[in-house]
């Protein structure tokens, strides 16, 4: 369970991101966070994992308050948690399998971190992850000759392949064009429901947040303006989250370039 409690966040040249945040996600929630641009989504789900600390109120993650781990102990708990990226963070010049593998590297002993060697043990689990998203096929091919769906197909195996709680999602399609985007969010929807990893997600396209999330968090100028289902989501809600932007925000799929 994440429980964000009067969560504030303001950066160090001033701009408060985050104001007034309270929050209750439990295991296995499917949350998309949507808002236009610079509204905070991408900073509420980096300071779930840490990558950014808040500068007021209270975060837990299963009743640990993520703001007091130290050192060892915040990378230990970063393994409970993936992340995915809008552009992948493979290493492209190397193969698929090896880019999972990279996710056992904090659990090698120091040797085995300098020569890259992976037991078997990790290597069916690389490739049980692979098979889950349906690229085992892949597994010796160079990352860079993979499509990009292919390639967050690839990031998401790493993610799972740690083995996480909850997996933080931040644009993951937004380089994607909306076939290939459809089949990235369906591997989200299933390794949601059949594994029960809570998944949080920023993200631009409001249809696609509406089909394939179960609930979704409105912000809008760092704070939450609607939290509620999928389906209570009206127009005027869109509305008041898009501060009367809601055409631009709904503009089709189709139509939205993929930025790569
Ligand atoms: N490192 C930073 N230092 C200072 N201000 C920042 C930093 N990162 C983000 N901001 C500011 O914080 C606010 C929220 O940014 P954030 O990236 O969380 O928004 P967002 O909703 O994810 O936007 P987008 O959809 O464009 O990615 C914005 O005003 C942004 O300019």
């Amino acid at each position: 369970m994440i429980e964000f409690i009067n969560v504030e966040k303001k950066y160090a040249n001033g701009t408060v991101a985050l104001q007034n945040i309270n929050l209750t996600i439990e295991q296995g929630e499917f949350v998309a966070v949507i808002g236009l641009s610079g509204a905070g989504k991408s900073t509420l789900i980096r300071c779930i994992n840490r990558m950014h600390d808040i500068t007021g109120g209270q975060l837990n993650v299963d009743n640990v308050d993520v703001g007091k781990l130290r050192g060892r102990q915040i990378r230990r708990f970063r393994r409970r948690i993936g992340m995915i990226f809008q552009s992948f963070n493979l290493v492209t010049r190397t193969t698929v399998l090896k880019n999972v593998l990279v996710s056992f590297v904090p659990d090698l002993p120091f040797w085995r971190k300098l020569t890259g060697i992976y037991n078997r043990e990790h290597k069916i689990k690389a490739l049980e992850a692979l098979d889950k998203v349906g690229i085992l096929d892949k597994a010796y091919i160079r990352v860079d000759q993979l499509s990009g769906g292919q390639q967050q197909r690839v990031a998401l195996a790493r993610t799972l392949a740690q083995n996480p709680d909850i997996i933080l999602a931040d644009e993951p399609i937004a380089s994607l064009d909306p076939v290939t985007a459809k089949m990235v969010m369906d591997d989200f929807k299933r390794i949601n429901q059949e594994m029960n990893i809570s998944v949080i997600m920023n993200i631009h396209h409001v249809e696609v947040a509406l089909e394939y999330a179960d609930r979704i968090i409105g912000i809008h100028k760092g704070a939450v303006v609607f939290d509620g289902e999928s389906a209570q989501v009206t127009k005027e809600i869109l509305d008041t989250i898009y501060g009367g932007q809601v055409e631009e925000a709904t503009a089709s799929l189709e139509e939205s370039p993929a930025h790569v």
